[in-house]
């Protein structure tokens, strides 16, 4: 990492912690938490475990800086409840929820018309008398922040200057944007303030703190409330697991977690939310959340039946380069994803397209998730027609009016074996919608050829071979 990044980190994070003066951060120099304030993915090189983990986190702060709208979803909501003899409420409307008029004036300045899917259960739950526990899983960007944040501003009183809620993030930037959410949603209750419990926010000892709300990473905030004693854990009404799936994946996490777990009273309520819910997420949370109610939302199934899939054969990179700079010729190509298997192939596409006189946007690894986010909503708003990615920035995100994707190296895994689950994902970002989307694969040795064989036999779908030096050929793949 360059050490002109690392200052524009620490600059970034400063700014970033600075706006949240009102909400009173403690100390104004806040410096990043060693939990992955600089986030650097490499796709080139066989990842370490640690890396891998890092890369949840980036994956999942990416998400959260590109987004600006709940995901469509049309899955249903599975609720299971502790008791399942008393009934299932769920809610259509913020007013049925009798929030405190400050709240409900929060939630709607920030434009939140109704709840969400995963919202309309949980949130009947989690304000219930006596407090109920949660377990709640669904997808990134379903509203599982928003949730959470209202029921720990719904439970404290703003009266009592001693810590009430209590939030755990996998990051300190994590931590820093539901900071956010807290503070807008807040916005309406001036007397209610947030302390982050993050490395580099240090307090004298012996010093109580007096914000209701703390959120924090979780050595950060075991040390305030076992060592330090900023925080009396016998206090606290609301504990909140945010990101589990990321949370377990980072060493030591999981541990300080549960010991911060056990310090809290018996009628504390536990909350704890995640985008999957693998075994090991699901064994913490049980670990974590004793009797607790569960919601699970389904992902949306994603199909490659409204996408025309082809293969290009070639013999090297510069032939499928000619064989791209074919396909460009002949068809009009509003907005196009190309990936790429290492990030020397990404950045040489990108400038050998730049040459040709395209607009070119390019993620790579090295990047701040910043930059990343930055890159990502230029070529939303159109800005940049063509993107050139690595898998590893490209995952997860969602950039809808993408018409044509294109493996200029197909994906695999680390053992070289057909990566379908990623396959189906980067075609999938095109045909949303129920628009038709194209997706085609260049393939450049007996290998890859292997490999689309693969691909074509695991989704029973077959991909047509695609002639790049025939104009007329090409034209009628739109048709
Ligand atoms: N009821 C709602 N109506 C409209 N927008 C909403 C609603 N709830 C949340 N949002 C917005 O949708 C986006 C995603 O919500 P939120 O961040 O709460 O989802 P999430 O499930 O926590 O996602 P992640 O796991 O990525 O944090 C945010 O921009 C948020 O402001």
């Amino acid at each position: 990492m360059a050490t002109d990044s690392w200052a524009l980190a620490v600059d970034e994070q400063e700014a970033a912690a600075e706006s949240l003066s009102s909400l009173h951060l403690k100390e104004e120099k806040t410096k990043p938490d060693a939990n992955g304030a600089v986030v650097k993915a490499d796709d080139n090189v066989e990842k370490t475990e640690d890396e891998e983990k890092e890369d949840r986190a980036a994956q999942s702060l990416l998400n959260k800086l590109i987004r600006s709208n709940l995901v469509d979803t049309t899955n249903q909501v599975e609720v299971l409840q502790r008791d399942p003899t008393s009934p299932l409420y769920s809610v259509k409307s913020f007013e049925e929820l009798r929030l405190k008029p400050q709240l409900l004036e929060g939630v709607y300045a920030m434009g939140f018309n109704r709840p969400s899917k995963i919202q309309e259960n949980a949130l009947p739950m989690m304000l219930a008398e006596p407090p109920q526990n949660l377990i709640a899983q669904s997808q990134s960007g379903t509203g599982k922040t928003a949730a959470f944040v209202l029921a720990m501003l719904s439970r404290v009183e703003p009266g009592n200057k001693y810590p009430q809620c209590l939030c755990l993030s996998p990051t300190y930037e994590l931590a820093l944007q539901t900071g956010k959410v807290i503070e807008q949603m807040g916005k309406f209750y001036p007397e209610l303030k947030l302390a982050y419990a993050v490395r580099g926010n240090k307090l004298e000892r012996g010093q109580k703190i007096s914000e209701q709300i703390v959120i924090g990473t979780p050595g950060t905030v075991l040390d305030w409330c076992s060592k330090l004693k900023f925080i009396d854990p016998k206090k606290i009404k609301v504990f909140v697991l945010d990101e589990a799936d990321v949370m377990i994946a980072t060493q030591g996490h999981q541990d300080q977690s549960i010991r911060i777990q056990r310090m809290l009273p018996r009628d504390c309520q536990m909350l704890l939310f995640s985008a999957t819910f693998e075994d090991s997420v699901w064994k913490f949370a049980q670990k974590v959340v004793p009797d607790p109610n569960i919601i699970k939302l389904k992902r949306e199934e994603e199909t490659l039946d409204t996408i025309k899939q082809y293969y290009v054969l070639c013999n090297n990179r510069d032939e499928k380069f000619q064989a791209l700079c074919n396909i460009y010729g002949a068809i009009t190509i509003a907005q196009a994803m190309i990936f790429c298997h290492t990030r020397k192939t990404a950045g040489w596409l990108a400038a050998e397209l730049s040459k040709e006189g395209h607009q070119v946007a390019l993620l790579s690894g090295e990047m701040m998730v910043e930059q990343r986010a930055a890159v990502i909503e230029r070529f939303r708003e159109g800005k940049e027609k063509v993107l050139v990615t690595t898998n590893v920035c490209a995952r997860g995100i969602d950039v809808e009016q993408v018409s044509v994707v294109i493996n200029f190296d197909l994906p695999v895994d680390k053992d070289g074996n057909p990566d379908n689950e990623t396959y189906l994902h980067r075609i999938g970002r095109t045909g949303r919608f129920g628009k038709r989307g194209l997706a085609i694969n260049m393939v450049d040795s007996k290998h890859s050829m292997n490999i689309l064989n693969r691909i074509q036999e695991h989704f029973n779908k077959k991909i047509n071979k695609l002639d790049t030096d025939d104009l007329d050929e090409i034209e009628k793949i739109t048709n």
